[in-house]
């Protein structure tokens, strides 16, 4: 079956710069791919956008940012929601789905900022800014001299704060900065083996309303394998261990040309402290499946009781 585009399509956005850019992103190949189809982007501002005073895990986390994209769709006042992976619940809410992953971004995290060259440079006590309890693990187990606080607000917000001296230095991602065309601004990448990426991490995704097979049809040809099959099985690993944004976690898989997945993951403490990591190869086809095998290995080098002491740390 073909369906033929409709004569309007419309992309549900959040307003920061970085989402806006993502959504004009889609917009553009939409319009190569339909040139009939005139292509709108109804922007709007999130609970997660407003809060800014608080950690995110503690008010209701990754929800926040899509909620409202999502009423819109179910409103039929857009038929796409495009979004960072990164910020897409492991669950989405009944009636939703995602119907593409867009070729990823550069994945890695990023080092920012002014003075430094990296976090080996940084003298003792430098205070590094990041709200991500994964990024605050990996830099508190190897970095125990620098002190983390938290940074919250869109990537011009965060970038703000460094410049105005609230911080010796941030961490961002990679993707985000990239795409700005504020390269200039990574003075390190920092490669997964020090910093393993968050799962989705620098990956786009289109969410549509479930029954929309119109929909499904006309954004495949925006899917990209290789990041859908390492983004699904990145993902897996979060669900297992209970899909919130309250653990340290890291997943990170790579699909080599014979369609190999390497997939890799950490859940720790926040204080970096105590961490289980593995890693495992299998088929790309099956992504689900390799990303349970990984959360078994991490289970077998105990990460349920890593969990169990971040759960106990959260209610103190
Ligand atoms: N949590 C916020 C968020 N969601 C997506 C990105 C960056 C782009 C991406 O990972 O696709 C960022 C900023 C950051 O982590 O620095």
């Amino acid at each position: 079956m073909k369906v033929s585009p409709p004569s309007k399509l419309v992309i549900a956005s959040r307003e920061s710069r970085l989402a806006m850019w993502q959504a004009e992103y889609v917009k553009a190949k939409l319009s190569a791919l339909y040139p009939q189809c005139s292509i709108e982007i109804l922007g709007m501002t999130t609970k997660g956008d407003q809060i800014l005073d608080r950690t995110l895990s503690k008010v209701g986390g990754k929800g926040l940012f899509v909620k409202e994209l999502e009423v819109a769709m179910e409103e039929r006042r857009a038929d796409l929601a495009v979004h960072s992976l990164k910020d897409v619940p492991m669950e989405l809410p009944e009636g939703f789905v995602l119907a593409a992953f867009l070729e990823r971004e550069d994945p890695r995290d990023a080092f920012v900022s002014n003075d430094f060259a990296s976090l080996d440079e940084l003298p003792d006590g430098a205070v590094v800014g990041t709200s991500s309890l994964r990024r605050q693990a990996l830099i508190a187990a190897r970095y125990p001299r620098l002190e983390i606080r938290p940074l919250r607000g869109n990537l011009d917000t965060r970038l703000g704060k460094l410049d105005r001296g609230e911080y010796a230095a941030i961490i961002l991602a990679a993707a985000g900065l990239k795409r700005l065309g504020l390269p200039q601004r990574i003075r390190t990448l920092i490669e997964p083996e020090q910093s393993l990426p968050a799962p989705g991490q620098g990956a786009m995704a289109i969410e549509v309303l479930a029954g929309r097979d119109d929909l499904m049809e006309l954004l495949a040809p925006l899917n990209h394998e290789a990041t859908a099959h390492a983004v699904r099985a990145e993902r897996m690993v979060s669900r297992v261990f209970g899909g919130s944004c309250q653990i340290p976690l890291a997943a990170f898989a790579t699909v080599d040309a014979q369609g190999e997945m390497h997939l890799r993951a950490m859940v720790g403490t926040p204080d970096g402290r105590r961490m289980a990591n593995a890693e495992v190869r299998g088929n790309s086809a099956l992504p689900e499946n390799v990303g349970r095998q990984v959360a078994d290995a991490l289970a077998a080098k105990g990460a349920e009781e890593i969990l169990a002491a971040c759960r106990a740390m959260d209610a103190g």
